[in-house]
C-alpha cells in the first residue's frame, strides 16, 4: 500500500485538521506507523500518546522520511514535518487512506456496553460464519480473528486496537476473502479517537453501569456514556437493549444520525422500558437453568417481522444474561443477512474461552471460570447461579486490579455480600499495589455474618482450596482473569497458565 502526501495534506486541509507543512513536494509514503521499531524506508511516523523525542530519532535513522505531531521537534530536523490539530484525528483519518477505505469492502457490526461485548461479538461472529461460509473477522478483548489460517488468529492487545492497526486489519481480513467484521469498541476506542471517522453498518449499545471511571480512562460518569453513545452517532443502524439505564440518552443519541426506523429495540419479554417506548423485538427463557439455555424470540414490529427471527434458539453458554446477549446478536446478525437455522447452529455450538466454562467434579461440585471483574457481571454471575443452586455453597475465588477499576473492590464486596457463602481473597493483576492491601480493600466491604473469607495470595493455592472447601453440591466461581495468560506485576507481564487450565490441573490430581 501507499500514499501521497498531496491526498495526505488534502485529508487534513479538509477536517480543518492542518496547521503546518514544510512543503508539499511529491512524496509517497510506503508504511505508516505510531511506533518507531515498527519503522521502515519512507515511512510517515506520528508522534502520539506519551510519545519520547528518542522515538523520532531512532524513526528518522530506521528511514522515516515525515513526521505527523501536535509539535515540531528538534530530533525531527531533516524530516518533513506535519504539524496537525489533533494526532489522534489525523492518525485515524491517513490510517483509513493509507489502506484505501477497507471499511467500505466490509460490512462492520460493533458493540458497545459495560459487560457482554466479548460475548455478544462471539456470538455474533458465530452466526454470520454460517451465512458467510466462515468469512467473518473479529477485533475482540480476547482474539484478534483475520481469516482461518492459524496464522490469522493471534491475541488481541487492546479491545479496540489504535486506529492504524484497525485499518491494517481490515485490508488484511479483505485481502483473506473476509465479507464481514464483528468488533467491540470500548468507551476508550472513542476517548482516543482510535476509531475517529469510522462508519459501522450496526451498533449495538447493550448497557453501561459505572466502570472505567478513574486515571487513564474516564474523568467522570458522563464521559464514560458519552463516549459509549458515539457507536451509535457513528452507526447506521442501530440496537438498543431498552433495559440499559440511561435509556433516554442512549436513544436520543441514536436518534442523531438514524431514522427511528433504523433503531431496534429489543429487551426481555414483560420488562417495561424507562421511556415507555414500543419494543421490536422480546425475548424469554423457556429454559434457564445451569444445564440448558434456550430463548424465544419474538418479533412485535413490522420491521422486526421482516428479519423472520422469531423462535427458539439454544445457547451453548448458561447464564440468564446471556439470553440478553445472544437476543442482541440475532437481531444484528439478521441485519446482516443471516437465516434462523445459521442463528440456532452458531449459538448451539459456540465455546467462549473464559465465559462461563464449567468444569464438573465428582466431590466438589462444579467449578465456573468466568471473566466477571466489576460489580454488574459479579452480580449478574453469581445471582444466577446462587438461584440456580439453592442447596450447594457458593464459593468465590476473586481479586481486583491494582492502579485501576478502584471502585470494582466495593463492587465485589458487595455482590459478595448479597449471594457467595465462601470468598477466596487473592491477587488478579495488582500491578504496582500491594495485593494484601487490594484484598484487604475488598473485604472491609463484605458482611462477615453473610460471607467466611480467606486470604491467599497465592492464585492457584487459592483456587486449589477453594474447590477443596466444596462438596459435590457446591458452585465454585474462579472470577476476574479468564484465560489471561498473565498477572500484570510491577509493570511486568508475568506468565500465568490460566484459571482454565489451573482448575483442570487441580482436578486431574484429585
Ligand atoms: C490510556 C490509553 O488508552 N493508552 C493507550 C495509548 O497509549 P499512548 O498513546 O500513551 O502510548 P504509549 O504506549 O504510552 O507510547 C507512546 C507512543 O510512543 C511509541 N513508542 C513507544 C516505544 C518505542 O520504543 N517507540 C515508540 O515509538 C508508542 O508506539 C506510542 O505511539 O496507546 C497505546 C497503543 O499505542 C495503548 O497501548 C495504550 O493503552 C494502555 C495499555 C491501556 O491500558 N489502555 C486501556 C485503558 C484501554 O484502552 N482499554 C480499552 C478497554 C476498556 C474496556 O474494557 O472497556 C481497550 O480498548 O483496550
Ligand atoms: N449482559 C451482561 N450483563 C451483565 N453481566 C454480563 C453480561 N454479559 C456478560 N456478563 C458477565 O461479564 C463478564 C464479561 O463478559 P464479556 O467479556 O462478554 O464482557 P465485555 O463487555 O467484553 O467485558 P470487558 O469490557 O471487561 O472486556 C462475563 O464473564 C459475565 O460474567
Amino acid at each position: 500500500m501507499s500514499l501521497r502526501l498531496t491526498e495526505i495534506l488534502t485529508i487534513l486541509k479538509e477536517h480543518d485538521l492542518l496547521i503546518s507543512v514544510d512543503s508539499d513536494k511529491a512524496l509517497t509514503f510506503e508504511n505508516i506507523t505510531y511506533d518507531s521499531r515498527q519503522v521502515t524506508e519512507k515511512t510517515l511516523f506520528f508522534c502520539k500518546g506519551n510519545f519520547k523525542e528518542t522515538y523520532l530519532k531512532s524513526a528518522k535513522e530506521l528511514g522515516a522520511i515525515a513526521y505527523v505531531s501536535e509539535h515540531r521537534y528538534e530530533a525531527g530536523n531533516g524530516l518533513l514535518a506535519i504539524q496537525v490539530k489533533d494526532i489522534q484525528n489525523a492518525m485515524s483519518l491517513i490510517g483509513a487512506a493509507f489502506y484505501d477505505y477497507p471499511q467500505n469492502e466490509l460490512f462492520i457490526i460493533a458493540y458497545t456496553g459495560t459487560k457482554g461485548k466479548t460475548t455478544s461479538s462471539y456470538f455474533a461472529r458465530s452466526i454470520l460464519q454460517n451465512t458467510t461460509n466462515d468469512k467473518v473477522a473479529l477485533f475482540s478483548t480476547i482474539d484478534t480473528v483475520l481469516g482461518n489460517k492459524p496464522k490469522d488468529c493471534f491475541k488481541s492487545h487492546l479491545t479496540t486496537p489504535e486506529s492504524i492497526d484497525i485499518f491494517r486489519n481490515m485490508r488484511k481480513a479483505i485481502d483473506n476473502g473476509m465479507t464481514h467484521l464483528v468488533m467491540e469498541v470500548s468507551s476508550q476506542a472513542y476517548k482516543k479517537n482510535r476509531v475517529f471517522g469510522l462508519k459501522f453498518d450496526v451498533g449495538i449499545f447493550l448497557n453501561i453501569s459505572p466502570d472505567h471511571i478513574g486515571p487513564n480512562e474516564h474523568p467522570t460518569f458522563a464521559d464514560y456514556l458519552h463516549c459509549k453513545e458515539q457507536l451509535l452517532v457513528n452507526s447506521k443502524v442501530c440496537i438498543i437493549n431498552a433495559e440499559t439505564d440511561y435509556l433516554k440518552d442512549v436513544y436520543y443519541a441514536a436518534k442523531t444520525t438514524s431514522q427511528p426506523d433504523d433503531i431496534y429495540l429489543y429487551s426481555r419479554k414483560g420488562i417495561s422500558n424507562s421511556m415507555n417506548l414500543p419494543i421490536d423485538c422480546e425475548f424469554e427463557g423457556v429454559t434457564d437453568n445451569l444445564n440448558s439455555n434456550v430463548i424465544k424470540v419474538k418479533s412485535i414490529s413490522d420491521k422486526c417481522k421482516k428479519l423472520s427471527i422469531a423462535n427458539d434458539y439454544q445457547l451453548s453458554v448458561v447464564g440468564d444474561y446471556n439470553e440478553s446477549n445472544a437476543a442482541s446478536a440475532i437481531i444484528a446478525s439478521a441485519i446482516a443477512g443471516s437465516q434462523i437455522s445459521d442463528a440456532q447452529k452458531g449459538l448451539s455450538s459456540l465455546v467462549i474461552p473464559g465465559r462461563m466454562e464449567s468444569y464438573p467434579s465428582e466431590n466438589h461440585g462444579t467449578i465456573y471460570v468466568d471473566y466477571a471483574h466489576n460489580y454488574a457481571s459479579m452480580h449478574a454471575l453469581l445471582g444466577f447461579l446462587k438461584s440456580n443452586s439453592p442447596k450447594g455453597k457458593v464459593i468465590v475465588v476473586v481479586g481486583s486490579t491494582g492502579d485501576k477499576g478502584v471502585d470494582r473492590r466495593e463492587g465485589f464486596g458487595k455482590a459478595l455480600t448479597e449471594n457467595a457463602d465462601e470468598a477466596f481473597l487473592t491477587t488478579d493483576d495488582p500491578g504496582f499495589e500491594n495485593p494484601l492491601d487490594i484484598a484487604k480493600e475488598i473485604d472491609s466491604y463484605i458482611d462477615h455474618q453473610k460471607v467466611n473469607v480467606h486470604f491467599e495470595l497465592d492464585r492457584k493455592k487459592a483456587i486449589k482450596q477453594a474447590i477443596l472447601c466444596g462438596d459435590k453440591h457446591s458452585i465454585i466461581v474462579v472470577a476476574g482473569k479468564g484465560r489471561d495468560p498473565y498477572q500484570k506485576i510491577n509493570g511486568v507481564d508475568t506468565p500465568y497458565e490460566t484459571d482454565s487450565v489451573v482448575v483442570n490441573n487441580i482436578l486431574k490430581g484429585l
